[in-house]
């Protein structure tokens, strides 16, 4: 008994003091390179010795932003365990430090779990700005830059995988979020390898190996003490309470397997090609075929190249796929819930499209489809598939409306906010108008948590149909980031998006089956790292027997591997 008050109280008293050094070191740091004094942004009051600590959120983080946010307002700041964090809930903010101060808030948060023992840390995403980074930047902006260019070198494989969709949903429709998220997966890993599983041996099923390395991640970010306490990364696996250390060193070993493997298997086939065997385009293949064409002077360059292409391409395949299954997962929901719209929406395709022809991307314009146009981007406001952002870090310290802002903060960006205009006005703290607030602000986006698409049209002149409305601020402009970080994906998502919504509603109906409560946005949504909808059930009934023969027919031409489901 005596033992284990005294282990207890040893434990205590250690954890104090690891605390306590980490606060008088964090203060006395803060003093020195902020001689004038001044202060940080708003936020709930320190403790002394674990600062913030207890006020951090585990889960959630978009609904204790805003919080935050009510309290506060655009800025709250916070520091837990000497490390400070800054939760941004302003438009107008956000634009200010991570894009026109974009060169300071250019870095990541240093992830001890998921970056260094988990080797999470190889993806663009939370690679450090450096050489390496802007390589891979650098090739993923020149595959996907700009609406022309996807357009031209994706189309045919998005509406490839939408007939699949459509195909898949009409043989097991109660699969059908299933199927979602394998379109969503399958065209990142074609763009990416130009295929979806090793074709081989059959024994590599890429969409399998995506899943598991997700739920792999979700463990990794869901915060550990060795985020807080990186020293804790060097005691050995061994160690009693090392179990996270064990973890982290599988699941990098597993991360870093199945990243060189898909690589080698194209860069392997790409150099046998000139020996007759063909190999699909993909941005693997097209980008190591220019490097090899033109290589860098030396062999150290080559290697760098090399590795930033491997980098990227695992990029698509980890960071473009669960993000667009979250809003094609949204819209469905909408559509359940909301039947009046789908009417019109599916009235749009009717008209334009008509049942004779598949849909085709030539079909998508604000001048051809506004409904369509303005139900895609309100699928993607009504559910910010990263509600909090993904932080960013300063490399300098910086001074921003009078307060300081210490180097090395991890800078969230809240995207979301639930709110509605009774709340907002008495909101403890009085936001002013430039301010402005994103996702859920009742003053750019009346009754914010309804699904309206209207909201991004207006009548126009002639009262006979629909113009878009470029005064309401578009959601593309916040939903996926912000500065040199900014994702490099927009364009893609956004025709991926529409291909499958047009499909969707081109060849079903979604009807909405079983109870629930899906009143408010709690009931609806996850608020994870990536915000899904909870589980629903809906019943996707076929519209039209022709639309089923186009797709039949279609599906019949593909290739035995491109149909593998
Ligand atoms: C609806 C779909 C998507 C959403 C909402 C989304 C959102 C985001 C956000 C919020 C960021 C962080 C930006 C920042 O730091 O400020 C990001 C980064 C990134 N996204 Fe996307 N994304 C989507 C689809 C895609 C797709 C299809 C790709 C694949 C090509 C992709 C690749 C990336 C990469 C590589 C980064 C890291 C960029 C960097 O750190 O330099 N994303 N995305």
């Amino acid at each position: 008994m005596a033992l284990n008050s005294f282990v207890v109280n040893a434990g205590i008293i250690g954890a104090l003091l690891v605390f306590g050094s980490y606060y008088v070191r964090h203060y006395v740091v803060m003093w020195r390179r902020n001689p004038q004094g001044l202060p940080n942004p708003p936020g709930p009051r320190q403790l002394p010795i674990i600062g913030n600590l207890l006020d951090m959120p585990r889960k959630h983080y978009p609904l204790t932003h805003t919080k935050w946010m009510r309290k506060y307002g655009p800025m709250t700041y916070l520091v837990a365990a000497g490390q400070p964090f800054l939760v941004i809930n302003s438009y107008d903010v956000a634009k200010d430090l991570l894009d026109k101060r974009g060169s300071n808030y250019i870095n990541r948060p240093r992830m001890v779990m998921a970056g260094e023992l988990s080797g999470i840390g190889k993806a663009t995403g939370m690679t450090q700005s450096g050489t390496l980074w802007k390589k891979q930047r650098r090739y993923l902006n020149k595959a996907l830059s700009g609406e022309p260019i996807v357009r031209r070198d994706y189309s045919e494989l998005m509406i490839k995988r939408a007939t699949i969709l459509v195909k898949s949903i009409l043989d097991h429709p109660e699969n059908f979020l299933w199927e979602v998220k394998k379109m969503a997966g399958h065209v990142v890993i074609e763009v990416g390898y130009g295929a979806i599983g090793d074709d081989e041996d059959g024994s590599h099923n890429y969409i399998d190996m995506q899943i598991e390395l997700g739920i792999i991640t979700a463990k990794t970010v869901q915060g550990y003490w060795v985020d807080y306490f990186p020293w804790l990364k060097h005691i050995p696996t061994w160690f009693p309470g090392a179990q996270f250390k064990r973890d982290g060193l599988r699941w990098g070993k597993q991360f870093d397997a199945t990243r060189d493997y898909m690589f080698e298997t194209v860069r392997k086939r790409m150099l046998s090609e000139d020996q007759g065997v063909s190999l699909p385009s993909s941005f693997v293949r097209n980008t190591l075929r220019d490097l090899y064409s033109k290589p860098p002077p030396d062999a150290q360059q080559l290697k760098e190249d090399e590795e930033a292409i491997k980098c990227s391409s695992f990029s698509f395949y980890r960071a473009g796929s669960d993000t667009v299954e979250s809003v094609l997962r949204s819209f469905l929901l909408a559509m359940s819930l909301y039947p009046e719209i789908q009417a019109r929406a599916y009235a749009e395709i009717e008209r334009v499209i008509g049942s004779c022809r598949l849909p085709t991307v030539n079909d998508k314009g604000a001048d051809k489809m506004p409904y369509i146009e303005a139900l895609v981007l309100e699928a993607v406001r009504w559910n910010p598939p990263t509600g909090s952002g993904v932080p960013h870090v300063p490399i300098h310290d910086d001074v921003y409306q009078g307060y300081f802002i210490p180097k090395e903060t991890i800078v969230y960006n809240n995207v979301w906010w639930v709110n509605n205009s009774t709340e907002f006005q008495h909101a403890d703290v009085l936001l002013r108008p430039q301010d402005r607030q994103l996702s859920r602000d009742p003053v750019y986006y009346p009754n914010p948590s309804d699904f309206i698409p209207e909201r991004f049209l207006l009548a126009d002149d002639t009262g006979s149909g629909v113009t878009f409305n470029k005064s309401t601020l578009d959601p593309c402009q916040y939903v996926f980031g912000f500065g040199r970080r900014i994702c490099p994906g927009i364009d893609m998502s956004v025709q991926e998006i529409w291909v499958a919504i047009v499909f969707i509603l081109w060849a079903f109906e979604v009807k909405r089956k079983g109870g629930g409560k899906w009143d408010t946005d709690e009931d609806r949504f996850t608020f994870t790292f990536i915000s899904h909808t909870k589980p629903f059930d809906c019943d996707l009934i076929p519209r039209l027997d022709k639309a089923k023969e186009l797709i039949e027919e279609a599906y019949g031409s593909l290739s035995s591997p491109e149909r593998r489901k």
